[in-house]
This record gives structure tokens, C-alpha cells and sequence, in this order.
């Protein structure tokens, strides 16, 4: 970027950096080559002129939106296939294929679904031959298809889905069948006009026999015309909150036959005569989804960074009011109010992306242990990732609405990107499992813990600090941040326990479990949130603390008072949780209080820097506010001037009818 168009603000902050920024890139992305990598790709995308739209997304119509995104979306795959033949193209993290996208079309691409879990279920619930079949034509995009699970009638409850697949041992075919209008599918992505295949999770039944939900993989649309296969019916939902260029689609089937071999085989099987084989573990068809919360983590924090990249730059851009009278008017970054906004937002970023990381490595792991038979380690994995997504993807949505509310007026302009970015984080909370239902999946799990708790067992690893505040004491509180992740640990189980009790004391004679549970689940889900925190802190700590030994004093520095703003932050925000559960004093909250703002003042001089080592490119960021040059109001400017209604200096509707309103005023 050519530094002479920047604007004096922002240079004048990335001259008080105190840190290489090329090195904090580098840190992202994971070393220089990756880097070199995801910037080559990026600037081939970016600058091919026929991703450039001529008039914004948002002037278009539902249609012609879909179709240009899709249109753009053919060209990228162009581009990455003409890369992927080019080169091993290693360090191309699969996570850059989501951060290329947002290159491409501002809201979510269509073909997301393809890439995200259409794939990912035909790699994981396939058997050697059906991927070999498979899986080739789903990279190559010879097909294109989905993950349709979800009916207009149920989402969160699986096992309540409707859609059946009955074994036809004469024809040795399933036959697809959706009963009634609550058992047609509803909202995957890519499913109206963009796949020709999908995953349909569906009941299964053989030999009159009901062996609940299996996926399958069914062709919906002619290769060559794309016209929906007889026994089909497939369309689209229509505009949402967000996600209006996904393509949400809905799917019913009338006795539409598909051959036994299009059963997803690896873990379940049925045979030929329509004998059914048992999965080792039934769990095993919810793999895609499991993936799925883990690799949320990464596009959350890319999302973040985003936000946390146009509200620090704009902050730093914009002046608002007189602090003192007579003197100029402050850069609204200034403001220890507009800090207290960013920065948490910024740290935030990222904590999801190491966090995030971490959760990886422990999907990789169990997920070798599950290749190898052993099932032992699924179920905390499956806690992990399901209060992991859910905390994140609401933290993550408050952060970008708070981004958006920092730059005050202007951050309401779609072309600020900031509502967009909401739109997306917000789905978040809901897809992929809803947030209260998977907080307590979790809960499940801690009740179980705690158990083991009191039955004086070890207990696995995520939930080990359990055992250590088990009796009523309050925990001795330290003001460091080891005593801050200790803090939070005596929290959440302190709260485990009293959910555990609270189930206990709903169970009066006659009452059901499953009631007790219910009456107790607002705690539940309390405790889980405290669980989740626990395992943010502790683990972001540990690995920012890691990854700063790695880098030169200076970046480290400032890796470190990104860590700690999060664990004081959320000391503060939890500070009731504190008081209940520590021997946290009023004087150790004020000493917590006044280390905030003075993390706050050291941030203040890089808080720049820090999003410049974000790396966003102006095209991937969207965003009239928060590009590299910090030139604001010229580009709020040049964005209206595309306003369709600007074309004319009258609109036909004022001869049409606000003149005759006029007219009829004046009789
Ligand atoms: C660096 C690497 C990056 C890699 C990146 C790769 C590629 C990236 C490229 C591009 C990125 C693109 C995309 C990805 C990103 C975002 C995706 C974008 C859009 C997504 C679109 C949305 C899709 C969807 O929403 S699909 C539909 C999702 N639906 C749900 O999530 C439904 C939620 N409901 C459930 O999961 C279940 O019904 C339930 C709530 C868990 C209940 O299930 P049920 O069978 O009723 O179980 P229970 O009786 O309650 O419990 C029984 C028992 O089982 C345990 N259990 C439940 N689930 C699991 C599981 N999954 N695994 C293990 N165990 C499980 C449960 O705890 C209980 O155990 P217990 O009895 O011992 O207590
Ligand atoms: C943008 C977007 C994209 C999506 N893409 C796909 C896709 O590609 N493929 C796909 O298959 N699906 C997709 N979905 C569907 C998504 O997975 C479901 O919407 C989600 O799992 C929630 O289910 P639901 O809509 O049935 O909500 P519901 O389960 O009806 O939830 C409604 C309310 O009921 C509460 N509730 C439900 N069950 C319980 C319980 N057991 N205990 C306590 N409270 C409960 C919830 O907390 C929530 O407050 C998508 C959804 C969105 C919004």
C-alpha cells in the first residue's frame, strides 16, 4: 500500500508502533511462507477484474444477487483449481479458502456448504470405496452439493427429524420419503439452485425395523440440465437477517429411490438382504457437525478481526468533541470509553484463534484415536466443541454489534461492513447447534463429572480442576493471573455443584430426572458459560504465553497485555461470580479495576499496529471505514454517489405521487 494516499491519522499511528508488524502477520498466519502463500492467492483473487462489482451487492435484487455470487464464486474456483494444479499449495490453510471468500462476495458464498461440510461428511462417513467414488468429484467440483439435515419441524432435536429412508431389499434401494410438510428439509445452504447433490440425514428403516438417523448421499438435480429428478422437490427459503447470498434451500421427496450403496458406509452398514450392522458408536453420524464447531472458532476470530480491523481504524480516523475546552478535538480512539469498546474485541480475535487452534489438535488427536477404535475421549471432545461454539459465536456477535455501535452512525451503513459481519456472527449462535441446546450438551457432561467428583474418581483432563474445588471453602484469590484462572475454575465448580444440587432438590418423590433437569437448566446452562470461561482463560493465557517466548521481546510484550485485558476483562464482567467463589475483596476489584485501564493505555499506541497485523486486504474488508488509507469520508462518499436513486435528480414517484399528495394539501 502506497503510503503517500494514507491518511495523516493513521500514519501517525504506525509510527508510534512499537512492534514489527510483518512479524505479528507472520505469527498468524503461521510463518513467512504461509504468509507468502495466502498473499500470492489472495492478490490473484482480489485484483482479477472480474471480481470487481460495478454496482454494490446490496443495490441488487435477491436474484441477481444470488446469480452474481455465484458467478464470482465459479471464477474463484477457477483460480484455486488453476493453483492447487500450479503447486502442493500446503500452506494454504483451508481456513484462508474461507477468509479468500469474503474477497469475492460480501455475504456468505453458496458454495460454502460444499466446501464445509459436504466434503468434510464424505471424507469422514465414507467407506474406502465410496470415497474413492466420491470424494475425487466433490473436490474437483464435478459435483456440487450440501448438507441437508435440518426440517422445517426440527433443528436441535435429531432424533425428532422426519425425512425416512426404507431399505428395498428387491430393488436393493433406499426409498426417500418426506410424510408431511414438518419433515421437509429446510435451510441448507447451496440446497435451492446451487447443489446438485447432498448429504440427507434421514430415519432409517430396514426390514421393518427403525434404526434412527443416517446420512445418505443423494443426487437432486440432473448433471447436465440442473432440473430437479422426478420425486423431487427442491426451492429456496427466501431474504434472512444474513446469509442472502448462502442459497438456503428446501427439499421433499416422494418415493425418490436411491441404490443401498449411497448409505454413508463406515460406520454403519446395511447389507444386501437388508441386514442391518451396528456403528461402534451411534455418535459417530454427528462427526460432520462436531468438525463443524471446531473450525467455527477459526471463522469467528477471522470475522473479529475484520470488525476489530474497520472500528480501530475508523476510531483512529475519526475526531468527536473536545476533551478540553480550546484544543482540538480528539481521535475518538482517545476516548477510554471508545478503548474499553475496541480492545476487548481486538484481544478477543485473538484468544478465539489459539483457543481455536488448541481445539484442533484435540479434534485431530481424538479423531486418530476414534480411526484406531478407541471411543474414550469423544465424549470430551464433544462437550468441548459444543461449549466452545456456543460461548464463542455469542461473544463473538457482541463484539462485532459493539464494533458497529463505536463507529456511531457511520458503522449503521452497510457499506461500513460492519451490519454484514453481524448478520454472519449472528447465525452463528444458531447453526451448527443452537446455544442453549449445546450448553448443555456440556452440562451433560459436567453432571457426569461431578459424579466422579464424588465418587473420588480421576477425571479427564478438561474437567480435572473439578476434583480441586470440590469442598465449600471459598478459593484463596490472588491478584495475578494465575490467581484470575483459578478464580474462574473455583466458579464454575462452584456452579457445577449447585446445578447438581439444584437437580438433587427438584427431585421430590414422583418427579422425573429429565424434569428435575429442566427445572435446573437455567444453572446448567450458568455452569457450563463458567466451565467455557475457565477453559478461554486458561488456555489462551498458557498459549499466548508460548507463542510470546517466540517472537522478539517487543511483539511478545504486547502478546501478553492482549491475554491479560481478556482475563481482567472478563474478572470484571464475572466480578459477582468472584465474590461468590473466591476471597476476592472490594480493594482486589479495584486493583483489577485500575490494571484494565492501565492495559488499556499500554494497547492504546499499537492498537493500529495490532489490527494492521491482522493482514485484511481492502477487498476482503469491504469496508468504507476501514481501509489501509483510513480515507473515510471519500469513500462514504463515492459508496452513496452509487446509490441507484442518485442517478436522477428527481425520482418519477415525486410526479407519481408526492405531488399530488402536495396538491390535494393545498384544496
Ligand atoms: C485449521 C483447520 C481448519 C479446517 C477448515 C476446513 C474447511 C474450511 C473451509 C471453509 C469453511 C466453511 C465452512 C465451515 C464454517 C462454518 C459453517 C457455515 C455454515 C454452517 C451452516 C450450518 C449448518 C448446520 O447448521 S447443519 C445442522 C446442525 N444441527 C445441529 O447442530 C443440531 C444440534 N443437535 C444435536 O447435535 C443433537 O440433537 C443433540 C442436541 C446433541 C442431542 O442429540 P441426541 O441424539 O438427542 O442426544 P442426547 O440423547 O441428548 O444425548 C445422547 C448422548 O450422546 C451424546 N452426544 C450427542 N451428540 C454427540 C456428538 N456429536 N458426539 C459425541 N457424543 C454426542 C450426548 O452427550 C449424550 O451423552 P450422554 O448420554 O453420555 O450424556
Ligand atoms: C443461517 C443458517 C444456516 C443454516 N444452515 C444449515 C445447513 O446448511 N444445513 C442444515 O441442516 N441446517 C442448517 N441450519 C439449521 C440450524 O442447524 C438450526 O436452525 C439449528 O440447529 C437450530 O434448530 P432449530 O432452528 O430447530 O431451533 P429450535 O430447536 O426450534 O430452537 C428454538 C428455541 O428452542 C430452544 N430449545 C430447543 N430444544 C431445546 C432443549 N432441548 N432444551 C432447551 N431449549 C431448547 C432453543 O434453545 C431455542 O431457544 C441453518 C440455520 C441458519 C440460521
Amino acid at each position: 500500500m502506497a503510503e503517500h494516499n494514507v491518511c495523516v491519522e493513521l500514519v501517525r499511528e504506525r509510527q508510534k508502533c512499537t512492534f514489527e508488524v510483518q512479524e505479528l502477520i507472520h505469527l498468524i498466519d503461521g510463518g513467512i511462507t504461509a504468509t507468502e502463500e495466502r498473499r500470492e492467492v489472495e492478490n490473484v483473487v482480489c485484483t482479477d477484474p472480474r471480481i470487481k462489482d460495478v454496482v454494490p451487492e446490496e443495490y441488487l435484487s435477491h436474484k441477481e444477487r444470488y446469480e452474481n455470487a455465484i458467478r464470482k464464486n465459479c471464477i474463484l474456483q477457477e483460480i484455486l483449481k488453476k493453483y492447487t494444479e500450479k503447486r502442493t499449495w500446503d500452506n494454504f490453510r483451508p481456513s484462508n479458502k474461507y477468509r479468500i471468500s469474503s474477497g469475492v462476495v460480501k455475504d456468505i458464498s453458496p458454495f460454502m456448504l460444499h466446501t464445509g461440510m459436504f466434503i468434510p461428511t464424505l471424507v469422514n462417513q465414507s467407506d474406502d470405496e465410496q470415497k474413492a467414488k466420491w470424494v475425487p468429484k466433490a473436490m474437483s467440483m464435478e459435483i456440487i452439493g450440501t448438507y441437508a439435515q435440518t426440517e422445517l419441524g426440527h433443528g436441535s432435536f435429531i432424533r425428532g427429524l422426519e425425512t425416512t429412508a426404507t431399505y428395498d431389499p428387491n430393488t436393493e434401494e433406499f426409498v426417500l420419503n418426506t410424510p408431511n410438510l414438518t419433515s421437509y428439509k429446510w435451510w441448507p445452504g447451496g440446497l435451492a439452485h446451487t447443489a446438485n447433490h447432498c448429504i440427507v440425514v434421514a430415519q432409517l428403516y430396514s426390514k421393518g425395523q427403525h434404526y434412527g438417523v443416517h446420512p445418505f448421499f443423494v443426487q437432486i438435480r440432473d448433471i447436465e440440465t440442473h432440473v430437479p429428478l422426478p420425486g423431487i422437490k427442491v426451492g429456496e427459503i427466501g431474504p434472512k437477517l444474513g446469509f442472502q447470498t448462502a442459497n438456503n434451500g428446501f427439499l421433499g421427496f416422494e418415493n425418490f429411490r436411491i441404490p443401498r450403496r449411497n448409505m454413508l458406509m463406515k460406520n454403519a452398514q446395511v447389507l444386501k438382504d437388508g441386514t442391518y450392522i451396528k456403528s461402534k458408536n451411534d455418535k459417530l453420524t454427528y462427526g460432520t457437525m462436531v468438525f463443524v464447531r471446531v473450525i467455527i472458532l477459526f471463522d469467528l476470530a477471522f470475522e473479529l478481526s475484520r470488525a476489530a480491523t474497520i472500528a480501530v481504524r475508523y476510531s483512529a480516523v475519526r475526531h468527536q468533541s473536545q476533551l478540553k475546552a480550546n484544543e482540538p478535538e480528539l481521535q475518538i480512539i482517545d476516548y477510554v470509553t471508545q478503548q474499553h469498546k475496541l480492545f476487548i474485541g481486538v484481544s478477543t480475535s485473538h484468544v478465539f484463534r489459539v483457543v481455536g487452534l488448541w481445539l484442533w489438535n484435540t479434534y485431530v488427536k481424538v479423531n486418530a484415536d476414534i480411526g484406531k477404535g478407541n471411543m474414550d475421549q469423544l465424549p470430551e471432545l464433544h462437550a468441548l466443541a459444543c461449549c466452545l461454539k456456543a460461548v464463542c459465536s455469542r461473544d463473538a456477535a457482541a463484539r462485532v454489534e459493539e464494533f458497529r455501535l463505536a463507529c456511531g452512525g457511520h458503522g449503521f451503513m452497510t457499506s461500513s461492513n460492519l451490519p454484514i459481519i453481524n448478520g454472519i456472527v449472528s447465525a452463528s449462535i444458531t447453526y451448527e447447534g443452537e446455544f442453549s441446546v449445546l450448553m448443555l450438551q456440556t452440562a451433560r457432561f459436567l453432571m457426569k463429572a461431578w459424579n466422579g467428583v464424588l465418587a473420588r474418581k480421576t477425571l479427564t483432563p478438561t474437567v480435572s480442576y473439578l476434583s480441586k474445588f470440590s469442598n465449600s471453602d471459598r478459593v484463596q484469590w490472588a491478584n495475578t493471573t494465575a490467581g484470575i484462572i483459578s478464580g474462574f475454575q473455583a466458579a464454575a465448580a462452584g456452579k457445577t455443584k449447585e446445578a447438581y444440587a439444584a437437580i438433587q432438590s427438584y427431585l421430590k418423590p414422583g418427579t422425573d430426572y429429565e424434569d428435575a433437569w429442566n427445572s435446573a437448566s437455567v444453572q446448567l446452562v450458568s455452569a457450563s458459560e463458567a466451565h467455557c470461561r475457565a477453559i478461554l482463560c486458561e488456555i489462551s493465557w498458557s498459549e499466548m504465553q508460548r507463542l510470546s517466548k517466540t517472537v522478539s521481546p517487543n511483539l511478545g510484550k504486547v502478546l501478553l497485555e492482549l491475554a491479560e485485558l481478556y482475563l481482567t476483562y472478563w474478572s470484571l464482567e464475572k466480578r459477582g461470580d468472584l465474590l461468590m467463589y473466591t476471597t476476592i475483596s472490594t480493594a482486589d476489584i479495584a486493583k483489577l479495576q485500575a490494571r484494565y485501564e492501565e492495559l488499556l493505555a499500554l494497547i492504546r499506541p499499537n492498537a493500529v499496529g495490532i489490527v494492521d497485523g491482522f493482514d485484511i486486504r481492502d477487498e476482503i474488508l469491504n469496508s468504507t471505514l476501514g481501509a489501509y488509507d483510513g480515507r473515510v469520508y471519500e469513500r462514504l462518499m463515492e459508496e452513496a454517489k452509487k446509490s441507484p436513486l442518485n442517478a436522477e435528480p428527481v425520482n418519477e414517484s415525486f410526479h407519481k405521487y408526492i405531488k399530488p399528495l402536495m396538491l390535494k394539501a393545498k384544496l
